[in-house]
């Protein structure tokens, strides 16, 4: 689905499709390159992540393992409850192994910064972030963040796996949502 079937829905399109692709690449590149010796594991954070995960991995030229968690911390609205639950857990045993979290976003950093914890908690040898987008403005903790594909304004965005209350996932584009959507300020 592209911006134009929306309607008013959106307000702007901050990244296209094309250039969330193009910038993927570039991470790509560097991924391959801090990894040189190993490959990470890659851990998607559902649901959000799911197209960056299938785009990133799918760019990456060397085996690409991915494993799956579901946190929550958002619920239905549009701010974090700053409360993370855990909804699915890995497979995989994280001991020595090199784990690079692959996410959509990083907004207050809250989810992350106890997902990085609880990664690290379980005998990874280390544990790296790397993420489509960032809030700067919108952060709460202190969080290194590796890998950056754009940092964006502080406003309630959608697509390209972003969702508002399970919509707009399929958006190619990553704009931002009309407040008439959800009735207010992000
Ligand atoms: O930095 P924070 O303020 O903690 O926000 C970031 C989190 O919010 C989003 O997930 P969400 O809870 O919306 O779930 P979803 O991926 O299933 O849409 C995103 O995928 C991160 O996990
Ligand atoms: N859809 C969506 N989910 C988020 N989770 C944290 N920030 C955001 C955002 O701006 N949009």
């Amino acid at each position: 689905m592209d911006a134009k079937h929306l309607g008013d829905d959106l307000t702007v399109v901050l990244h296209t499709e094309a250039e969330l692709h193009a910038r993927l690449a570039e991470m790509a590149r560097e991924i391959e390159a801090d990894y040189a010796e190993e490959p990470p594991l890659l851990v998607g954070v559902l649901k959000g992540a799911v197209m960056v995960m299938a785009d990133l991995a799918r760019e990456l030229r060397f085996h690409a393992q991915m494993d799956w968690m579901a946190v929550s911390s958002y619920g239905k609205g549009t701010k974090s409850s700053g409360v993370v639950k855990i909804l699915k857990d890995l497979d995989a045993d994280l001991t020595n192994r090199d784990v690079l979290i692959v996410e959509d976003i990083i907004d207050s950093g809250l989810t992350l910064s106890w997902l990085k914890e609880n990664l690290a908690s379980r005998g990874a040898r280390s544990v790296r972030i790397c993420t489509m987008l960032r809030k700067p403005e919108a952060m709460k903790v202190q969080l290194d963040v590796e890998y950056v594909g754009y940092d964006i304004p502080a406003d309630f965005v959608v697509g390209y796996g972003l969702d508002y209350a399970e919509d707009y996932r399929n958006l190619r584009d990553v704009a931002i949502l009309a407040p008439h959507v959800y009735g207010g300020d992000a």
